[in-house]
């Protein structure tokens, strides 16, 4: 991935991602508001609008038992899993592969109306990092999705409106031992779950309509990732 053209911008995204990822709430700036709770899911978002559209960026937390931060990033990254937990896919074409963690993608979403349909060309890419905090616990895994262009799909060039994402999703495992020292099992870890993104519809949308939008397709899309993850992993050995 280090010769690749598109590695400077993917390494100063990843870090900067990250970086905005690990602050918590409180620390990234005012204007968070909760706006839907789950048990331990919490999702907040910050009113934002560019050129009358709303690009409001959301940040989502949630702790899962039973999976790691390795399964969640694997299991969002890898695009032969993407059609059984991304509901509103239509198509998803892999366009590259620029190495083995990193790809791009074109993908057609299911339509919201009155808005038109869209669509977006995105880089992916995966990404162990050191655990700064905890030097010898459990890495931190991310995955972050950022849109690109490509020559063979020019925006707005059929009936997609081409839209514009950042998205992070950082993952970090927490491991409690089991006191009577029996083997490590999924009851002795958990994953601490960020997925942050900012999503430029592209072209007018209704700014109801799409707050409404993502305040019903962001928890559900986060319930029914995690809950497929835990069913594709529960029988499986743990991926650290
Ligand atoms: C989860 C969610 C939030 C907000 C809107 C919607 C939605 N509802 N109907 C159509 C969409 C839609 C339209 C265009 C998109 F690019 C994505 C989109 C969402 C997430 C991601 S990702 O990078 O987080 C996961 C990869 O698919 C990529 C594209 C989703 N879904």
């Amino acid at each position: 991935a280090c010769q690749h053209r598109l590695w400077p911008e993917i390494d100063k995204v990843v870090q900067q991602q990250v970086a905005m990822a690990r602050m918590g709430i409180g620390e990234c700036g005012s204007g968070w508001q909760l706006f839907a709770e789950d048990g331990e899911m919490k999702m907040y978002r910050r009113e934002e609008e560019l050129d009358g559209m709303v690009v409001d960026p959301l940040k989502a937390v949630h702790v899962v038992k039973g999976i790691t931060g390795h399964e969640v990033c694997h299991y969002f990254f890898t695009p032969q899993y993407r059609y059984d937990w991304e509901t509103t896919l239509e198509q998803m074409n892999v366009l590259e592969t620029i190495s083995d963690d990193t790809l791009m993608f074109m993908q057609t979403h299911k339509r919201i109306w009155p808005a038109s349909q869209r669509d977006v060309v995105f880089w992916s890419h995966i990404r162990k990092l050191p655990n700064e905090k905890d030097r010898d616990g459990p890495d931190i895994w991310t995955v972050v999705n950022n849109s690109t262009e490509h020559p063979d799909y020019p925006a707005n060039n059929g009936k997609c409106v081409r839209i514009f994402l950042k998205v992070c999703l950082m993952c970090q495992t927490r491991v409690d031992p089991p006191k009577d020292g029996t083997p490590l099992s999924r009851e002795n870890v958990s994953c601490k779950i960020t997925y942050c993104s900012v999503v430029n519809p592209g072209g007018w949308a209704p700014a109801s309509v799409l707050r409404a939008v993502y305040k019903r397709e962001y928890p559900k899309f986060l319930k029914r990732f995690t809950a497929y993850i835990i069913n594709q992993t529960k029988n499986k050995p743990i991926m650290f």
